[in-house]
């Protein structure tokens, strides 16, 4: 194991439903990391994106937030699991989310959740190498000509156990089309759209698309049930 503890920059950690995704519905411990690179127009976390020093927080006064903000706090996965308990959280799956989790090594972080028996989840734009524990369920959700300027990685979508487009228009489509050939998924990936931001139209043609292809609908539920 890595003889350096790893610190995770915090920026939210709360429990709620699983709005997206396979485990829809599912009870989890949401984990959101500080930093992202990537530059998706339409991100609903845009207060992830920089990491800024200025920004670094005890973890009472990030567990404390009444809103979204850039602040953070670094925490190792032992404090983590500390907190869990601390906090009294009843869910057993936890999702890796933020920003971009994938920018850190999750391995550590793996190797103590799941030795204390949570699932792990990772919900990440492929854009960076994973380094996440052999049982973490990957959720891909791939983000292609974006600000960034980053490509999807081949070995991300191989790694992928579900893979959740955000789809507004026909070439959001298409161009998922261009990246399933340049970068195959497994047989057993299960391949979802995901319409950006609760659009009518977006969600219309995500319908459509899922019926047509066999694939999955992906709605944000958390949005529609108005919770965290
Ligand atoms: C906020 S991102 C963080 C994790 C990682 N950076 C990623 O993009 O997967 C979590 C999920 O929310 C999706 N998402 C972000 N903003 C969205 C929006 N406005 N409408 C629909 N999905 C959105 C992303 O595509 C991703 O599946
Ligand atoms: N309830 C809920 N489900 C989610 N699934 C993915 C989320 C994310 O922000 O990554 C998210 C989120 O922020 N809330
Ligand atoms: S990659 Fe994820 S966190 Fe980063 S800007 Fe895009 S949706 Fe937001
Ligand atoms: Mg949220």
């Amino acid at each position: 194991m890595n003889p350096i503890t790893t610190h995770y920059p915090v920026n939210e950690l709360f429990e709620t439903i699983q709005g997206e995704g396979s485990f829809t519905g599912t009870p989890a411990i949401f984990l959101r990391l500080q930093g992202c690179p990537v530059g998706c127009p339409w991100c609903d976390t845009q207060h992830t994106w920089e990491k800024s020093a200025a920004d670094q927080v005890d973890a009472a006064r990030m567990l404390n937030k009444s809103s979204p903000s850039p602040e953070w706090a670094e925490l190792t996965a032992a404090q983590l699991l500390e907190l869990f308990q601390q906090q009294g959280f009843q869910a057993r799956h936890v999702v890796i989310t933020g920003g971009e989790p994938a920018m850190y090594d999750l391995r550590e972080l793996g190797e103590v959740l799941e030795g204390a028996g949570y699932r792990l989840q990772i919900e990440t734009s492929g854009t960076f190498e994973l380094k996440v524990s052999a049982a973490t369920w990957v959720t891909v959700s791939p983000k292609l000509d974006m600000p960034g300027g980053f490509l999807v990685r081949p070995d991300s979508m191989k790694r992928a156990d579900e893979i959740k487009h955000p789809v507004a228009m026909q070439k959001h489509i298409d161009a998922l089309d261009k990246l399933l050939q340049r970068c195959p998924p497994r047989d057993d990936t299960i391949i979802a759209l995901q319409p950006i931001s609760q659009r009518p139209r977006a969600t219309e043609l995500a319908i459509a698309t899922c019926i047509a292809r066999n694939w999955r609908l992906s709605v944000q539920l958390h949005k529609y049930l108005n919770i965290e």
